[in-house]
């Protein structure tokens, strides 16, 4: 992984959630007719954006998907590396040991988390791109270890696991490939239980497509940007069948705003789609109300833990799609989430993995805690809870 890569995206985040904030308290200003709030200045400086310009990019934020276009890239140019050095007022180390304090690592704190579980059915949702396998330039390359592959087949083993993925089901199946799992594609619009006959993904139930009636606009907008983003070197279009993703990671940061452009002229005629921005991508979605966060709930349902009392599902995952699941567990009180990322950020996730290589630490030790107790250690843990 780059230093690049391993920067970037979380501060891209955090300067996303930003943005967001700053288009929150220009809506209300602008709506009670108060004046510019001074903070849109320090922001502005902050993410090295004139301030009008600013300004009229949040503005333009409260209209159609395609307007908010233009304030994502300004929040994915604001994290690249250099600008990062220069323009984060907070003292870095400072900063993370205060992050670590309150996310502690999910490694350190294993038998704590054992103890939470105690007496109670462990339920997995694993994300994919940056959790289970490392981020890299061409989304078609993102492999998956071969033992990364073991671990999550023994985690199946043990527990009920659910890959919950922005990429399209059969595209992260066919990384996974292992047919016991459920698969929720589509940023969880897509969601499909594990093979009935356990030797392909062929026997397995659709059980979820809540936004199956805009798969033929998806597939419009997928054409109609493939073809317009043609003239920018390094641009992808990936079509995630109930969404898709626009890559800006091999595209030169002096085009992001020629491609961004492209974008939101299209995406002006379809206000039924939404833009939300991820890893060096913006991400078109239908304007449904769902997210990772539904798809957790729907699968605890399918799973018959709609009201239990006696679930712990643990969510491990990397990005901003999968804050919506950490939310629903906070607010559940119920389980944990687990956010992968090397740099502080803006999370409901209660403790923290550094990369898919922890991941898989973590992973591997709940399996061995699985083998090495009885079900009746589990049920009163025979790790010391006091
Ligand atoms: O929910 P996820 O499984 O994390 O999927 C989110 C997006 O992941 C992929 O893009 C990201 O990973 C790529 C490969 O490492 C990287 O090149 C890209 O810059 C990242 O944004 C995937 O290609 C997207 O379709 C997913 O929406």
């Amino acid at each position: 992984m780059t230093n690049q890569n391993a920067v970037a995206p979380d501060a891209e985040t955090r300067i996303d959630e930003l943005i967001s904030v700053a288009m929150s308290i220009s809506n209300s200003s602008l709506l009670h007719g108060a004046a510019v709030p001074e903070s849109m200045a320090v922001l502005g400086a902050f993410l090295g954006i004139p301030q009008r310009k600013l300004m009229k990019r949040i503005e333009d934020g409260g209209g159609k998907g395609g307007a908010k276009v233009h304030a994502l890239i300004d929040s994915m140019r604001a994290c690249s590396p250099p600008r990062i050095k220069s323009t984060i007022p907070i003292p870095e180390n400072q900063e993370k040991s205060s992050w670590i304090l309150h996310h502690p690592s999910a490694l350190d704190k294993f038998e704590q988390i054992i103890c939470q579980s105690k007496g109670k059915q462990i339920v997995a949702f694993l994300d994919y791109d940056g959790t289970l396998s490392p981020i890299v330039p061409d989304p078609d390359k993102a492999f998956m270890t071969k033992k990364m592959r073991a671990t999550v087949k023994d985690i199946a083993r043990n527990f009920p696991t659910a890959i919950v993925s922005g990429r399209c089901r059969d595209k992260v199946y066919n990384f996974v490939k292992l047919p016991e799992l459920y698969y929720a594609g589509s940023h969880g619009m897509d969601i499909k239980g594990p093979s009935r006959r356990g030797h392909s993904e062929k026997g397995n139930q659709i059980l979820c497509q809540p936004a199956s009636k805009f798969l033929p606009m998806i597939n419009e907008v997928y054409k109609i940007l493939l073809e317009k983003t043609k003239s920018v070197p390094g641009a992808k279009v990936e079509n995630n069948k109930f969404c898709l993703s626009v890559h800006f990671r091999c595209v030169d940061e002096k085009s992001w705003d020629a491609l961004a452009e492209e974008v939101r002229v299209v995406l002006n005629e379809y206000p039924k789609l939404r833009v939300t921005q991820g890893r060096k991508v913006l991400e078109i979605r239908p304007t449904i109300k769902w997210d990772k966060g539904k798809a957790l709930e729907f699968l605890l349902e399918s799973l018959g833990y709609a009201n239990s009392k006696h679930v712990f599902p643990i969510y491990i995952g990397d990005d901003r799609t999968d804050e919506d699941a950490f939310k629903v567990l906070s607010s559940r009180g119920q389980g944990i989430g687990i956010l992968v990322s090397r740099v502080p950020k803006e999370t409901d996730a209660s403790y923290t993995l550094q990369d898919p290589s922890e991941a898989k630490q973590f992973l591997r030790r709940l399996v061995e805690w699985k083998r090495k107790t009885s079900p009746l250690q589990q049920q009163w843990s025979i790790v010391d809870c006091r």
